[in-house]
């Protein structure tokens, strides 16, 4: 069945890797007549063609020499019986294709496809570009022809459908497919689709919806081509969180947590004020409906001048009792949070750490294994991390995180036993014994400074309230994103109006 790639709270959406996919294929081809996988995934590619551009004068249809190659010649055969007028440009070889794929040319030549040894001139808006060059056999960046026509499908004045994955993107990661490796950011010139709509076949595939993911696949449908959930597990999955149930009348503030925010180095120290970054985190706490919101500014000739709100009640850190509260750890703590850290491990009763904090815990040895005893003692932990501080805390570099995104996150876990969250685009939550979250919510407006202290702060009003870390992580993420998504367009997103925008 052909459905958006959109997951409802009743039904989480399961991602499957590469190696997954190939397992399920195999299963599902033993107990169908030949080729009729393939057949499937053509009338699929096919039927969403003619929604998405029912007015086309031209198909082009760009097909490699694999199987995404002979879903787009099975695609192009039924759109030609359709009545669509298809340009089919092939870079397979008859006798070295597979069966499958052999059998969509032999009804593509049939149907009267046109065969063309280059891409058509003059596409318009209206007409249509199918990619079925590459879907998840893909190897290497793609080079020679490939490329020129990745260049051309890029530069058309059509709208691009990728065929399973666009073209250059890998599908476990989202990062793009160079000579031997894989890349996190779009070179000029990289031979990668920029897709309009992404049709996944069979599975969904992680790597559309993380790193460059998002930017490359466009919408994404899914086509699970008729078959039944599969046992394969996932590698990850798309959530959507229920809307939050209405107070009940008689609860009071008790009831919603104590927030303690400990960050904000200030001027004095090194000449970098830092104190904002505490107050958006403790702002975004009180929007989202803590109870209590306390701030420890890790300066005190800040206290007599902040906070500007007046809710947020300022505390010395030895009159907060971090075991009653959740503690929001790091948001501007600069070299100050060193000296914090220790007790904040030890006491915490429920403890987000953001920024400075994970940068000291990455430089010492002592707090990492503080931080690895919160779990013998199941207090609840989550870190957020953006990519370059995730990258300082495996002793890697942002590029190698970036370049695996859901490994990374999983590797976080496992050193420290907390759930985690990778922020990005796409983020990632992860924990121990759980299958990871990649967020949908969320764009690049969030890409301003200040934002990443608005999630810490969400994230422990949430953690004050759900006892499941990781639930209350998904959760503060996905709003954190929601936020972002509902913000008036006219307006610019700040840190500050975002924080303003949460809601309890
Ligand atoms: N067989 C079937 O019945 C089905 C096939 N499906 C399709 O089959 C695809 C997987 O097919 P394949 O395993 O053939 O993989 P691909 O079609 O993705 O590509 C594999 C082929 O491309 C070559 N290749 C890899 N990287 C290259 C590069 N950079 N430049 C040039 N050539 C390169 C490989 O050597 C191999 O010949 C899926 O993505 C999906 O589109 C699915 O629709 C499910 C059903
Ligand atoms: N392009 C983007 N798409 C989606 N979310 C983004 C994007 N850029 C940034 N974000 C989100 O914005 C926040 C930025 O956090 P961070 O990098 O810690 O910034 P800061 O330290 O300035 O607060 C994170 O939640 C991140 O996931
Ligand atoms: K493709």
């Amino acid at each position: 069945m052909l459905r958006p790639a959109v997951p409802d709270p009743s039904r989480p959406l399961p991602l499957h890797a590469v190696s997954a996919t190939r397992a399920i294929e195999a299963a599902a081809a033993a107990i169908l007549p030949p080729h009729t996988l393939m057949q499937r995934a053509g009338l699929a590619v096919a039927r969403l063609a003619r929604a998405l551009a029912p007015h086309a004068r031209t198909i082009w249809i760009a097909c490699g020499p694999g199987n995404n190659g002979g879903d787009g010649l099975e695609a192009a055969a039924q759109l030609q019986g359709l009545g669509s007028s298809v340009v089919v440009t092939w870079l397979g070889d008859p006798d070295r294709a597979s069966p499958d794929t052999r059998a969509s040319l032999a009804r593509a030549q049939a149907a009267g496809v046109g065969f063309a040894p280059a891409p058509p001139d003059g596409l318009t808006p209206r007409d249509l570009c199918i990619d079925a060059l590459l879907g998840i056999g893909a190897r290497r960046a793609p080079q020679g022809r490939m490329a020129e026509w990745i260049a051309a499908m890029n530069a058309s004045a059509a709208p691009t459908l990728a065929v399973d994955v666009p073209t250059g993107l890998s599908a476990d990661t989202g990062s793009t497919l160079i000579s031997g490796a894989q890349s996190d950011h779009l070179a000029p010139g990289s031979s990668v689709i920029h897709a309009k709509f992404t049709l996944s076949l069979l599975t969904l595939k992680p790597g559309l919806f993380t790193a460059l993911g998002r930017d490359t696949a466009g919408t994404v449908w899914w086509d699970d081509l008729d078959m039944p959930p599969p046992a394969e597990s996932a590698v990850a999955e798309l959530r959507a969180t229920p809307p939050r149930p209405p107070r009940p009348q008689a609860s009071h503030k008790g009831h919603w947590g104590d927030i303690a925010v400990i960050g904000g180095e200030g001027l004095a120290r090194r000449g970098r004020g830092m104190t904002g970054a505490a107050q958006l985190a403790a702002t975004a706490a009180l929007h989202a409906g803590a109870g209590r919101v306390m701030l420890c500014l890790l300066d005190e000739g800040a206290l007599s001048a902040l906070p500007e709100q007046a809710e947020l009640m300022l505390r010395r850190f030895e009159a907060i009792d971090p075991q009653r509260s959740t503690v929001v750890c790091g948001c501007g703590g600069g070299e100050a949070v060193q000296t914090v850290l220790p007790e904040v491990l030890e006491h915490s009763a429920r403890l987000v750490l953001d920024a400075d904090a994970l940068n000291r815990i990455a430089a010492d040895a002592e707090l990492r294994t503080r931080l690895q005893r919160r779990q013998q003692s199941h207090r609840a932990t989550v870190l957020t991390p953006h990519p370059l501080e995730a990258a300082r805390l495996l002793g890697t570099d942002a590029h190698s995180v970036q370049a695996d995104r859901i490994a990374a996150a999983r590797a976080l876990v496992a050193a420290f036993g907390c759930t985690v969250i990778l922020k990005g685009s796409g983020s990632i939550i992860a924990a121990p014994d759980r299958t990871p979250v990649i967020n949908t919510t969320g764009n690049a407006r969030l890409a301003t400074g200040g934002t990443g202290d608005v999630l810490a702060g969400l994230c422990g009003a949430r953690l004050a309230v759900v006892p499941d870390p990781f639930e209350a992580a998904v959760t503060a993420v996905q709003e954190h994103g929601a936020a972002a998504d509902h913000f008036p367009p006219a307006q610019a997103l700040t840190a500050l109006r975002l924080a303003q925008a949460l809601q309890p």
